[in-house]
């Protein structure tokens, strides 16, 4: 394995169970997502911001020999797992929309409160209106909570702000937070999210916005290394969706999409075609759909928290995609003020548990590799593995099926980012 190093920065003891997938680099496919390494009464090594040895605490320590370690925690017989990837959040955005949950429980369709101006467009009023120091305030409390949680990576669309400056101000804002919170963002320009207001009936005209004007600023600023679009019955038709998406890959941005949300419209065909990392939803992803996922590497990222709160009985065909199709399926939050204002991964979880079907291994794979190959970084994080980032969430519960199990509250004992302790005790570490 690995060679001995001079020093050992953090060195993490008495792991009570270590879960992780196995080591690779790579998204874990269908029947794989199942296998998982577990290691009883384990420890970890770290160097600087790196993963130098794991593996039972006996054999830890006689690689350790006489190394100076610096500082020595332990998990307390805690279980251990790689630091929670998010690979789906919106959550650079002003206000919030709980004056529209009567409309919602009365049964009003999401699509018909965005026609009417709401949903989506009612936060891109907020979001125009909120100064970016605001902005950015109430960003970064949303992400202190999902490190609480034991995420350390996310991704992060803009989409709220449609027009330039206001989607350049979101980006802008993730871009900060990068380097200014523990959690990484990685971003995703969504200037495709919605028409807005002020091109209704003009969807062509704002697509070609988007292309000419937008996408030539977020290249020329760096500010994203994704470019999504709302593929959906009256929003972005195929043809649009494809315009936006193969321009973007013009200027080096990563195709993503949203994709058969609502209506069955071919979104994962589009995926397919133009080469997507990931498409994401998939409700009313038809069988060709998924075959076009299967055939070109895309990864499904489903977010069951959706279908879950805009009370729908249809669910994401999780357990197709995995049995029949073979697919590396991911999980995300949707972290967004309308259809999944949660924050929370592992009520996530206990979602795709319920009405996924989906197995605790299978849900602790979607959560961390596969999640982290839908944004292009399994190489890095998403597993327990020598040389890899050390990205480690320490859970105060005896084993992975007590996670789903035990609902609706935070298991997140510890957080180690970087090999710098993060969250310890359920708290955040002083100075984050
Ligand atoms: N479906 C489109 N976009 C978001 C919801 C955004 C919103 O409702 O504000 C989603 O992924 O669910
Ligand atoms: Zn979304």
């Amino acid at each position: 394995m690995s060679t001995r190093t001079e020093r050992v920065d953090l060195l993490v003891t008495d792991i009570g169970l270590l879960v992780t997938p196995p080591p690779g680099g790579v998204p874990r496919y269908g029947a794989e997502m199942c296998v998982v390494h577990q290691i009883e009464q384990a420890a970890i090594a770290i160097q600087g911001e790196r993963i130098v040895r794991f593996g039972p605490e006996h054999d830890v320590r006689s690689w350790l020999g006489d190394t100076e370690i610096v500082e020595t925690v332990s998990a307390g017989g805690r279980l251990v797992v790689p630091g929670f990837v998010d690979p789906h959040t919106h959550l650079v955005h002003g206000g919030s929309r709980e004056h529209e949950l009567s409309l919602k429980r009365s049964g009003m369709p999401y699509l018909e409160i965005l026609a009417q101006g709401g949903g989506i467009l009612s936060t891109v009023r907020a979001t125009r209106a909120a100064s970016e120091a605001a902005l950015l305030e109430k960003a970064s409390r949303s992400l202190d909570i999902m490190l609480l949680n034991g995420v350390t990576t996310i991704e992060a669309k803009s989409g709220y702000g449609l027009s330039l400056e206001d989607e350049l101000k979101q980006l802008r804002v993730a871009k900060q937070l990068n380097s200014s919170h523990p959690v990484d963002l990685i971003s995703t320009f969504m200037g495709g999210h919605a028409v807005p207001t002020e091109y209704a009936d003009r969807s062509d005209e704002y697509v070609e916005f988007i292309v000419s004007k937008m996408m030539p600023e977020v290249a020329l600023h760096g500010l994203a290394a994704f470019c999504d679009v709302f593929c959906e019955a009256g929003v972005f038709s195929i043809s649009q969706s494809k315009r936006i998406l193969e321009a973007g890959k013009q200027y080096g941005l990563i195709s993503k999409i949203h994709a058969d949300e609502i209506v069955s419209l071919g979104g994962a065909e589009l995926a397919g075609e133009v080469g997507a990392i990931s498409a994401e939803h998939l409700l009313a992803a038809s069988d060709q759909g998924l075959g076009a996922l299967a055939a070109n590497g895309v990864i499904p990222v489903l977010l069951p928290g959706t279908s879950f709160n805009l009370g729908l009985k249809q669910h994401a065909r999780a357990r197709e995609m995995m049995d029949s199709y073979q697919l590396p399926v991911a999980l995300a939050t949707d972290y967004n003020p309308g259809s999944c204002p949660t924050e929370s991964l592992q009520l996530i979880m206990m979602l795709a548990s319920l009405n996924l079907k989906m197995t605790p291994e299978e849900i602790l794979t979607a959560c961390t590799i596969n999640a982290a190959a839908a944004i292009g970084l399994a190489s890095e994080i998403g597993s327990i593995e020598v040389g890899k980032q050390a990205d480690i969430t320490i859970l105060d519960a005896p084993s992975l099926a007590y996670l789903p199990y035990h609902f609706g509250i935070n298991h997140t004992f510890g957080v180690i980012k970087k090999g710098r302790i993060a969250v310890w005790n359920g708290q955040l570490a002083a100075g984050e």
